[in-house]
């Protein structure tokens, strides 16, 4: 059934899956795509649920639930991280294989979108555990992956380690040395510079282009950050680096605030491979208070679904970045823009992770490798693009800044598949 706004009550506010449908089907509306796109749009082509069995530390055997939803591959392979969570659902990997798309379309890149995930907490296992599940989910899904497929990346809670595994795995079951079937991987494995820092650095290139328009200097401007991981930890130290005040972070466990800046070497320092270090502390505030704080520029970079109807009225940065997939509710995107609040949306502010993995790919390919130098300066003509191509269609369409994002992402999709005949 097609998802309109009438189809979303309140029990489904918090359906990532649900909300993604409604705004991609406003956006083919807009653009004047038939119905027939958006139900070929709506649903990943391919979801498979894969259950493993590992050997866990203390001799039983637990079976892991793991998914892998490969959205369209009309553009070319599909392409998206892997998560390890607790919380992860199958609505949830459909969701951010969608997302997945759109941000491929709208950095231009020649892929389709895909995302997996395990139902787990690697918090609470051990390097022996997660190497065994690691290439358990590679052997389950080993049959639709691959470098001209389908290729997987790092996302919540997984590494450059957990790469070099399943790149290990997948090589063994291939036969030969396969670095392209994998991104965020180790350099000495074959991964590119500047990919574990690449989705933050993707986000300073958004937030630097949306204080343009806002007419607001990043020395002094006062930031506050959810997330302290991958993309949170990087993104805290790129903004303090550039002379802005990072007054707020957090992570899953609660929120440390200093007015006058926090000290973010330190922190950075004694933080732990899954981004946590507010436990060291004994003053700390909610990830709720968090993001009510007065500030510049907010970035939620850690889960869904944290600025909602209930918050959005309270949250007082000018500019709220989204450097996590999700963060930000269809309700509570419309009381931001209302507000006048720039609000940047995930499938352009975050799309440099992907960005430096589809450039990792094309290294992997040709054998050679590139500078650090050259990737940055490549990030910075693709994300500057992106974001005034998505700021000008808002303007010019008069449409919030997420919807305008979806209209310039699912374009090229849409596009590939009606040239192939498929719509
Ligand atoms: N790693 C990547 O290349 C990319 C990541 N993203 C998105 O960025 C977000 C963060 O991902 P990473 O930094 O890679 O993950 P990560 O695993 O490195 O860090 C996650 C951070 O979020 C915190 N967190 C987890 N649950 C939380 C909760 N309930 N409340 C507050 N904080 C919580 C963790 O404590 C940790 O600090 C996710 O939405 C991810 O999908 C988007 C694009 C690329
Ligand atoms: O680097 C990639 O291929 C995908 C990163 C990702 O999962 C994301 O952007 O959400």
């Amino acid at each position: 059934m097609a998802a309109d706004k009438a189809d979303i009550g309140n029990e489904d506010k918090l359906d990532v899956l649900k909300s993604t449908q409604t705004i991609i089907k406003t956006a083919l509306d807009k653009l004047g795509y038939p119905e027939e796109v958006f139900e070929l749009l709506k649903e990943p082509l391919r979801m498979m649920t894969v259950r493993i069995p590992v050997r866990m530390d203390n001799g039983t055997v637990k079976i892991f639930t793991g998914y892998r939803a490969q959205h369209n591959d009309a553009v070319g392979p599909t392409k998206g991280g892997v998560r390890f969570h607790p919380n992860v659902t199958e609505r949830e990997v459909k969701a951010l294989s969608i997302w997945m798309s759109l941000k491929c379309g709208i950095v231009d890149l020649p892929y389709g979108g895909g995302k997996g995930g395990i139902v787990c907490d690697p918090r609470t296992m051990s390097f022996r555990e997660l190497e065994n599940l690691s290439r358990g989910y590679v052997r389950a899904i080993s049959q639709i992956v691959g470098p001209t497929k389908d290729i997987p990346a790092p996302d919540v809670f997984t590494n450059s380690q957990i790469m070099a595994w399943m790149m290990d795995e997948y090589s063994r079951i291939d036969e030969f040395n396969n670095p392209g079937f994998i991104t965020g991987k180790p350099l000495v494995l074959g991964g590119s510079h500047g990919r574990e820092s690449a989705t933050a650095k993707g986000v300073t290139i958004c937030i630097h282009e949306a204080l343009k328009k806002k007419g607001i200097d990043i020395k002094g401007a006062k930031v506050v950050v959810q997330g302290f991981g991958n993309a949170g930890s990087y993104l805290a130290k790129f903004m303090h680096d550039a002379g802005a005040c990072v007054i707020g972070i957090s992570d899953a466990y609660g929120a440390l605030y200093d007015p006058n800046g926090l000290d973010i070497d330190y922190l950075l320092d004694r933080r732990d491979s899954f981004g946590t270090v507010t436990k060291l502390f004994k003053n700390t505030i909610t990830n709720k208070e968090l993001l009510e704080l007065e500030c510049d520029i907010l970035v939620p970079a850690a889960i869904e679904n944290q600025i909602t109807e209930e918050n959005a009225h309270n949250i007082k940065a000018k500019i709220v970045v989204e450097a996590a997939n999700g963060p930000t509710t269809l309700e509570a995107t419309k009381i931001l823009t209302e507000r006048g609040i720039l609000l940047v949306p995930d499938v352009l502010a975050s799309a440099g992770g992907v960005t430096v993995s589809y450039f990792e790919w094309v290294q992997n390919n040709q054998g050679y490798y590139w500078s650090e130098e050259e990737v940055e300066e490549k990030l910075q003509k693709v994300m500057v693009k992106a974001f005034n191509n998505v700021y000008e269609t808002a303007q010019k369409r008069k449409v919030d800044m997420r919807l305008a994002a979806y209209m310039v992402g699912v374009r090229k999709m849409a596009e590939a598949a009606r040239f192939r005949g498929w719509v």
